[in-house]
């Protein structure tokens, strides 16, 4: 059985956070979890740095963007700047655009922890502010909740909520994390480490086989074309079973049968298959619930008409011509995805099978192509976005 890993990435001008990531490791190594501690790259000037009295950094790898995909889950450690994490994670987090594009972190494990000066200095609000980017990375936030019993004692000072562990610094940094907020970052470790142990080995004991989160998922976007292939047949049943009117979705249904078609070779359509559980959020191709849950193709082959143009509903795109249905009528890109969040949800799942980039693709036949569909013509036949032969835009992710 392969070990669970777990990163933990931090920022530590004054070692603070640094100190309390021994004892989350600490955690994580009691809970069988291999463990790998890792700085973020400085951003401020030494002329800078020798101004704000910063001692030697902490002797740790530095984190790349490209390892972030690495583990299973990454505990992020921030000392609070005005309330917030420090821009030294958020340059990190700022350059990942093309692992959001990829899904590489969807269904990873994220956690935090930090430090302060004051008690009141915003520990909650620099978590909460962290937890936007593990939302649209499609990652498992673990807060700690009150595991730790010292969080509610009010008789001394103790860093640390609900969010993850932490400590209090004092103003000129010297104050040093207590005993208590070591002993609470350690059992955020274990908690952490459980957390994500009990998920590996569960879903290794479902599988049969013993993948790490990246690993399936990069099984699954590395086969996403021949996903897309596949998904074809199931995508002429669904048109033929309903017609045209749910041409409007059939890029979207198309990205749902190619889904499905990758993921029975592999397992059944049980949505409580293994394949579909929820280390498969937003982006993977495979294994993915809502594709599942709305694939026409499998009903459409049982012969049941309707349901191409229902799961479509389903979705909010309504079966008329198009024109008034923006989310039907637009392309099935990321960069659609952001111009339109309305967009088809089957369709957005499925980021490789729509390899071809509507918006970059003046020919809608080569979206319904890449989704696998026989959309090409049902998709010609509306009045639709798709047939825009717009200038590329410049994404806003890189790499
Ligand atoms: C620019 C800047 C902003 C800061 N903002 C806050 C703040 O909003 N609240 C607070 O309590 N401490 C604040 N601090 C203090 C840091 O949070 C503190 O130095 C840090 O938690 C110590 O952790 P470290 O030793 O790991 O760097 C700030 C420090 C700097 C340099």
């Amino acid at each position: 059985m392969t070990k669970p890993v777990v990163y933990i990435v931090l920022y530590s001008l004054y070692q603070h956070v640094y100190k309390l990531s021994l004892s989350i490791q600490q955690g994580l190594e009691e809970k069988g979890v291999e463990v790998k501690v890792f700085q973020v790259a400085e951003t401020l000037s030494d002329e800078i740095l020798a101004k704000m009295q910063a001692p030697a950094k902490p002797d740790l790898p530095i984190m790349t963007v490209d390892k972030l995909s690495e583990p299973d889950g990454i505990i992020f450690g921030l000392p609070t700047r005005f309330g917030l994490f420090p821009a030294q994670i958020k340059t990190l987090l700022d350059a990942s655009g093309a692992l959001w594009a990829k899904g590489a972190l969807a269904g990873k494990f994220a956690g935090t922890f930090f430090s302060t000066a004051s008690q009141h200095g915003g520990q909650e609000t620099t978590a909460l502010t962290a937890v936007t980017y593990f939302a649209h990375h499609g990652m498992m936030y673990v807060p700690f909740g009150y595991a730790n019993a010292a969080l509610q004692n009010n008789d001394e000072v103790i860093g640390g909520s609900a969010y993850g562990s932490g400590t209090i610094s004092d103003g000129d940094g010297s104050r040093q994390p207590s005993q208590t907020e070591l002993d609470i970052a350690k059992h955020q470790g274990q908690n952490f480490g459980v957390i994500v142990s009990t998920f590996v080995k569960g879903r290794s004991a479902m599988d049969g086989t013993t993948p790490t989160v990246s690993s399936k998922i990069a099984d699954n976007n590395g086969t996403a074309t021949d996903a897309g292939a596949a998904g074809a047949t199931g995508a002429t049943a669904a048109t033929g079973a309903s017609g045209t009117t749910a041409a409007v979705g059939a890029g979207a249904v198309g990205a749902g049968a190619a889904a499905v078609a990758k993921n029975t070779s592999g397992a059944s359509n049980d949505p409580s298959d293994v394949n579909n559980g929820p280390a498969t959020p937003a982006h993977a191709t495979s294994n993915n619930g809502n594709a599942l849950g709305n694939a026409a193709p499998t009903n459409a082959v049982a012969g049941a008409p309707s349901t191409p143009a229902g799961n479509a509903a389903q979705h909010g795109i309504t079966n008329d011509t198009g024109a008034n249905n923006p989310s039907s009528t637009e392309p099935t890109s990321v960069s659609a995805r952001l111009k339109n969040p309305n967009a088809d949800i089957a369709a957005n799942d499925n980021i490789d099978a729509k390899a071809s980039d509507a918006t970059n693709n003046p020919t809608a036949s080569k979206v319904g192509a890449a989704a696998g569909a026989t959309a090409a013509g049902s998709a010609n036949a509306v009045p639709n976005k798709l047939k825009d032969n717009k200038p590329k835009k410049k994404k806003w992710f890189c790499c």
